[in-house]
Parts: C-alpha cells; structure tokens; sequence
C-alpha cells in the first residue's frame, strides 16, 4: 500500500443498525475494501437513541437536525451510541470476519470538541484533532468504528452529530469521504436522485424546502468536507454495499457532492 491511498471515511446512519442483514453486508464489503484501501467507519444511531429516550420517558427534540441534548438525557446517549449502537457494530464485525474495534471520538485524546451553540445542550463539534489512535489502528489491520461521542479538552463527554463527526475524522486524516443513508441519495422535488450537488443549488433546495431534516446536515457537511478537501464527497445508500467501490472507482451513482 502506498502512501498515495487515501484512507475511507464512510459514515453510516443509525437506521443501518436495524436491519442485521444490511449491516453484515455492509461490514463485509468494508472489510473487503480494507485489503486495498484503510478504512474508518463513523456511525451513528439518532434512531435508537430516539426510542430508548422515548421508552425512558423523556421527550427529545431536535433543532436544525441536531439533538438537543439536555445533561439528564446524556448517560442514554453515551450509552445508545457508544455502547449499544457500537458494540452491535463491532459483534457483526467479528461475524463477517473483519478486525473490528469500537471508539468513540474522545478515546485516546486525539480529538476535542467543544459547545458552539449552548441552547443545544450537551452538544458539541469538533474543534480540533490529530489522528493518533486511529492511525494505529489501522496500522495494526484494524477496523476502526467510531461513535459520535466525544469530549472537551477538559472532559466533559458531548453528544456530536455523526455526519460532523466524520467530517472532522475526514478532515484530520485528509482521507476520501462518503457518506451513506437510507435514501439513494439526494432528492429533488420529484424524489429524484440529484446526480451532482453543488453550494449554489443546495442552498436553493434548502430554502425551497426540498431538502430538509438530517438531509441539511448531511449536505452542509458534504459541502464544507468536499471544499477543505478539494475532493468529491459521495452520499448513497447503505441497503446497497456495492455501490461504495462503484462510486470510489466512477462516482456515477447517489449523489456527488462537489467544491465550485
Ligand atoms: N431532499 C432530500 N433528499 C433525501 N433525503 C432527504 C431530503 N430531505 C430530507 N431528507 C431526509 O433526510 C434523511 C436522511 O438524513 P438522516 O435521517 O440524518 O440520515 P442518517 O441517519 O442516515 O444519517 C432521509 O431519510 C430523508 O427522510
Ligand atoms: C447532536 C446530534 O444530533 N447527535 C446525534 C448523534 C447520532 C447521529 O447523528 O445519528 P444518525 O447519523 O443516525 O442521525 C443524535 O443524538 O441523534
């Protein structure tokens, strides 16, 4: 392997963790991937973090499709995300094969995140980082799957959206990044795919209200990741795993989403 290659950032939805057989599919693609390019899997898990909180009674809300995270909900959100949504993630990890381990973004001290919108809560992005533990997990043939928690230089955990956390680890690592959903990728008002997405457009959508939701996130990210990196960033579908080396190789399939 060269030091030409780029290292994958994929981001995954928490939806994918609800459907067992998308998710080996998934992992053993990603493994397959791994023989010739490093891998770091980011994921997420909004919807269980969603039903557990539900089940426990607490509402949750959301603002500009983040969670706002008061303190109380926040040891069920550490425990959603880097607990159950990462360990399912890694049990089916080891099931494909793969060398899988499960981190989140505070482990190793690496990263640090901080509040940027104290009406959020808990909430935080990534201010600053280097790629140390997973640098040395991929060293070692590892697969390293990230949770979205992570932590201020002083240690307060804060819950960080996955789509900004992979874009942060997209960043540090300068590796190549795609992000999957449980749509084909970006949809215009026909519910057709949009094969190329670019600020100016985006921005319409947006005000339009065509894209909306976690697809604002998403996009924004896409967005700021595609314009730092000087690269294309992919948005497809998790429920086909083959699309991933498609789109790596030809970037015809989902959405592309390009710097101007
Ligand atoms: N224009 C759009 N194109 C595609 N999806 C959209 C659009 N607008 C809103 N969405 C919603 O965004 C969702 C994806 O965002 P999100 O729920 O955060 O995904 P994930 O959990 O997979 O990261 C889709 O399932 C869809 O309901
Ligand atoms: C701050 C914030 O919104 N955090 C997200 C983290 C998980 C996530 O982003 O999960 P998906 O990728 O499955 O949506 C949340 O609590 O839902």
């Amino acid at each position: 392997m060269t030091s030409a290659v780029k290292t994958l950032v994929i981001k995954v939805g928490g939806a994918l963790l609800e459907n067992a057989d998308c998710l080996r599919a998934f992992l053993k693609e990603l493994d397959q991937i791994s023989q010739s390019q490093p891998v770091v899997v980011v994921h997420g898990g909004g919807a269980l973090v969603q039903k557990l909180l539900a089940d426990l009674g607490h509402k949750s809300e959301k603002k500009d499709g983040l969670r706002i995270t008061p303190t109380e909900h926040m040891p069920y959100v550490v425990g959603g995300l880097a607990g159950t949504a990462n360990k399912q993630m890694v049990a089916v990890g080891i099931e494909v094969g793969a060398k899988p381990v499960g981190v989140c973004l505070a482990d190793g001290a690496d990263i640090q995140c901080q509040v940027n919108d104290p009406d959020l809560g808990c909430v935080g992005e990534v201010a600053q980082g280097s790629a140390g533990l997973i640098q040395h997990l991929l060293a070692g043939g590892y697969l390293p799957l990230v949770s979205s928690i992570g932590a201020t230089a002083d240690g307060q955990l804060l819950n960080v959206n996955a789509d900004q956390a992979a874009e942060a680890i997209a960043k540090i690592l300068n590796g190549q990044l795609v992000l999957l959903s449980d749509v084909d990728g970006i949809l215009d008002g026909d519910k057709q795919v949009i094969p190329t997405m670019t600020r100016d457009v985006a921005d319409q959508l947006i005000a339009e209200g065509v894209i909306t939701d976690g697809m604002v996130v998403k996009v924004n990210t896409a967005l700021t990741t595609a314009k730092t990196l000087q690269a294309p960033i992919g948005i497809l579908n998790w429920r086909e795993p083959k699309l991933i080396s498609q789109w790596l190789a030809s970037k015809d399939c989902g959405t592309t989403v390009v710097a101007e």
